[in-house]
């Protein structure tokens, strides 16, 4: 579990990026934070793992404040996934995958032989771990990306725009593939977005954030969606757009809410 403890970030100069945030990011449990450019988002996510320090309250890990925690440490025991991948351009992908349980103590042959099924598992042709990462296609080297943090098997991912540069297409298998590996794997995962259809569809939870880190709403898809809180999360979401209508169906003695285009996007009650 993340608890984030009415957080606080002003950076050198006076930008406040977040003010007063406190959200709690269930065990595994996918959280998506998604607002516009600004709001905050990138800087939510690396207090997690201290790429950034808030300048005041605190971000706990299952009970303890980060800053208790060696900051090499603790991001080697955390995966991150960047919106470009962060591949090591002069390294195979299987070194890419491998680089981080060999840093932890794994012996080298062991961490590769792993790499190899890591690649499988976020769909990737294990042969391809021979090749460099200007040698695969974005989406190939956003999977690689995936089974780099997924390697040291953290507890916690923290995805940032991680499919942000692949076209539609490529990004939409790249989200169905990230929900068929959180249903194997329960990892906790903050997901940051600007796409609000992505964050519905990932997020068991969504935050949807206005500037300054300010929460906007947080709830489940289907919260949101059926009841947003004010006008800003109303524009936000497209509530008045067509697609967008939701209604209930029944499935199973579930009320499940469907969006216009019978897609469901959570479970309203038994
Ligand atoms: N290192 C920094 N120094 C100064 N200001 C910063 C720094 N990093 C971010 N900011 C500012 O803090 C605010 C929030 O930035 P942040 O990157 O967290 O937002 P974001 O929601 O992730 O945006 P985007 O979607 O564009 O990546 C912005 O106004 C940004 O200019």
């Amino acid at each position: 579990m993340i608890e984030f403890e009415h957080v606080t970030k002003t950076y050198a100069g006076g930008a406040e990026a977040v003010r007063d945030f406190s959200c709690v990011v269930p065990s595994r449990r996918t959280v998506a934070f998604v607002g516009s450019s600004g709001s905050g988002k990138t800087t939510l996510l690396r207090m997690v793992n201290r790429m950034v320090d808030p300048s005041s309250g605190r971000v706990l890990i299952d009970g303890e404040d980060v800053r208790e925690r060696n900051p090499v440490e603790l991001r080697r025991s955390i995966g991150y996934v960047l919106q470009h991948g962060g591949l090591l351009p002069h390294r195979t992908v299987t070194d890419n995958v491998a680089t981080v349980p060999v840093l932890t103590g794994t012996t080298r042959r062991a961490a590769r032989a792993a790499a190899a099924g890591l690649l499988e598992r976020v769909g990737l042709d294990p042969a391809l771990g021979d090749r460099y990462p200007a040698q695969l296609s974005g989406g190939q080297q956003q999977r690689v990306g995936v089974a780099r943090a997924l390697a040291s098997d953290p507890n916690i991912l923290l995805m940032d725009e991680p499919f942000g540069a692949v076209d539609p297409i490529v990004r939409r298998e790249l989200q169905n593939e990230l929900v068929r590996l959180q249903s194997e794997l329960g990892k906790t995962i903050v997901f940051v977005t600007h796409d609000i259809d992505e964050a519905f569809l990932l997020g068991d939870e969504v935050v949807v954030l206005a500037t300054g880190g300010r929460i906007a709403q947080c709830g489940t898809p289907a919260e949101i969606l059926s009841a947003p809180a004010d006008d800003f999360v109303r524009d936000f979401v497209g509530s008045e757009r067509p697609e967008r209508r939701l209604h209930a169906v029944d499935i199973d003695g579930r009320s499940v809410a469907v969006d216009g285009n019978g897609r469901p996007v959570g479970v309203l009650g038994a």
